[in-house]
Parts: structure tokens; C-alpha cells; sequence
């Protein structure tokens, strides 16, 4: 556990240089649509190593996905600094891969151009094919490659959108909640997928859950935010050797850790929720 910083200053990696990822001071608010203001995320400092496997949880609401798509270039902080590789983060950028919940596959293409449709600037076209078929390959959907998304399951599209994102060669990826939808086999078996791939390639991963288990099971460092406005509250290293197990005592300590942490957030966002009907 990292108690060498108050909750909110920035975790310093003992990384040679600086971090890949350096937010600063990042605070975001978005007008509510009735003339006031949501303030999503106040103040929040993080850095993140090259090859760090970030999971991010906190309750619902306190700016997990704002701080995401900030990250990725879809939205700007109102006040502070994204750094990636020490430059501003200008917009969307093929360097920083996305995967979502909903997959966001697109309908009309074959599985296959799903995959390749990020490549074709960089590779020519057989080049571009034989790059989506290692990937289709690896999270075992090689049989799957002509056919059209509506044609799959759930899983199978989250294993679509995960190969496509992986063979833009991305050196960060950027996934939120990319499980969450995913029935709790399908859920094992691409967690199981991601880490291997993880750990051969050793991509920058900043990953979102609700999931307790799923962020102690697959993440190096686990990243607990406040409740609205978010900060970040318990910066954990989790040093567990893989493969983890769920039933390990040490396993069971570290979730606790957390829950512990969560649990005081968790009740401020409930009872705010309870007391006027919102989240304040
Ligand atoms: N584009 C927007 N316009 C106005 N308010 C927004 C916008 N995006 C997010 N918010 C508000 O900012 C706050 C944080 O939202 P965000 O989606 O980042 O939370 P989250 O932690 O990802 O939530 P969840 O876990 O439920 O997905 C919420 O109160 C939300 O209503």
C-alpha cells in the first residue's frame, strides 16, 4: 500500500524517468444541462508507469469514466494536465487504444475488417490481414473472421473489440468496464485472455471495474477513487504472483484492504443518493 503520498498527490513510480502517464491536479466539471454544475472529478494527481496495470474502482458516479476518456482524448480536463510521454494530450490518438462495454464494433463490417480497419494506414493490405488473424487467432476467434458481429455472442464481441485494439500495436489501452456486460465463465476466460497478453506485450493498461476481485485478480496497482467529486483515495500495489488465486489468503487480505477503503465511499454516495434523490 502506498501511504507515502496523502489521497490525491501524485504516486511517483520508482520508474528510471518519468511516468507514460502524468495526470496533474486534474480536475473536471460538466454543466448539468439546467443551468448548474457537475463537478466529476476534483483535483486528482496519478502517475503511471510504462507497463503499470492500472484498475481503477470507485463508486458509481465518481467520475471513473470522465477520467478514462480524458485519458483517451475524447474529453479535456477543465483544470490540470494529461501528460502521455510527456506531451499534452491533444485528442484521440491510435497510440491509445479503447475498449468499452459495449464493444463498439462496427456492425456492417466482417469481424475480420472489424480488426484490420485500424491497420490499413499503417500496413498494407495483406500485412493488415495476417496482423488481424494473429490477433483473431489469440483470443480464439480465427473460425469467426468472416462472419458479421451480429452473428456472435457478447463475449465474442468483447474478443473482437479486444483483438482489434491490440493489433493497432497501442502502447496504452484504455478499458473500461470491458467485462462488465460478460457472463462470469466468459468473464474468467477473457480475464485469463487480457493477462496473457498483458504480460507477453506488457501494454500501459488503465482498466475500470466494479469489481473488487476482478481489479486484485488482474491489476499490478489498484487505484480506489472517492465518491463524486473523485479523487483518488487508496493508491494499492498489489504484489500477488500469477497465476492468482481467488481463495488465497493473501488474496483475501488485499480485497479486504480494499473493500475497507471502499466501503466509507460507497456509503457517502448512497446516502447522498437516498437523502434528495441524486448524487447531491
Ligand atoms: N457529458 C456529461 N455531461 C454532464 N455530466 C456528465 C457527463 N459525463 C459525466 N457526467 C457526470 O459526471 C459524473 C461522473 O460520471 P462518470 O460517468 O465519469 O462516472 P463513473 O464513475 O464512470 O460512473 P459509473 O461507475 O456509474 O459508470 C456523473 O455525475 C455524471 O452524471
Amino acid at each position: 500500500m502506498d501511504m507515502s503520498q496523502p489521497p490525491g498527490e501524485a504516486h511517483r513510480p520508482d520508474a528510471d524517468g518519468r511516468a507514460a502517464i502524468e495526470i496533474s491536479r486534474v480536475s473536471k466539471q460538466f454543466h448539468d444541462g439546467e443551468g448548474g454544475v457537475v463537478e466529476a472529478i476534483r483535483s486528482t494527481s496519478l502517475d503511471i508507469a510504462e507497463g503499470d496495470f492500472v484498475a481503477i474502482v470507485g463508486p458509481s458516479g465518481c467520475g471513473k469514466s470522465t477520467l478514462l476518456n480524458m485519458l483517451g482524448g475524447f474529453d479535456s480536463p477543465s483544470s490540470g494536465q494529461i501528460l502521455v510521454d510527456g506531451k499534452a494530450i491533444a485528442g484521440p490518438d491510435i497510440q491509445r487504444g479503447m475498449v468499452f462495454q459495449d464493444y463498439a464494433l462496427f456492425p456492417w463490417l466482417s469481424v475480420l475488417d472489424n480488426v484490420t480497419f485500424g491497420l490499413k494506414k499503417s500496413h498494407s493490405r495483406s500485412e493488415a490481414r495476417d496482423e488481424a488473424m494473429k490477433w483473431l487467432e489469440l483470443v480464439g476467434l480465427k473460425d469467426f473472421a468472416r462472419k458479421q458481429p451480429k452473428h456472435l455472442s457478447g463475449g465474442m464481441k468483447q474478443r473482437v473489440a479486444i483483438a482489434r485494439t491490440f493489433a493497432t500495436d497501442p502502447r496504452v489501452i484504455l478499458m473500461d468496464e470491458p467485462f462488465g456486460a460478460l457472463d462470469a465463465l466468459t468473464r474468467r476466460f477473457l480475464q485469463q485472455q487480457l493477462l496473457k497478453i498483458w504480460r507477453e506485450h506488457r501494454k500501459t493498461v488503465v482498466f475500470i471495474t466494479h469489481s473488487v476481485q476482478e481489479a486484485v485478480y488482474l491489476a499490478n496497482r489498484v487505484v480506489i477513487m472517492t465518491a463524486r467529486p473523485g479523487r483518488i483515495k487508496l493508491d494499492e500495489k498489489i504484489e500477488l504472483a500469477h497465476p492468482r488465486k481467488v481463495t488465497d489468503p493473501a488474496f483475501r487480505d488485499t480485497e479486504a484492504r480494499i473493500f475497507e477503503a471502499l466501503d466509507e465511499e460507497l456509503a457517502k454516495t448512497f446516502s447522498l443518493e437516498t437523502s434528495d434523490g441524486h448524487a447531491d
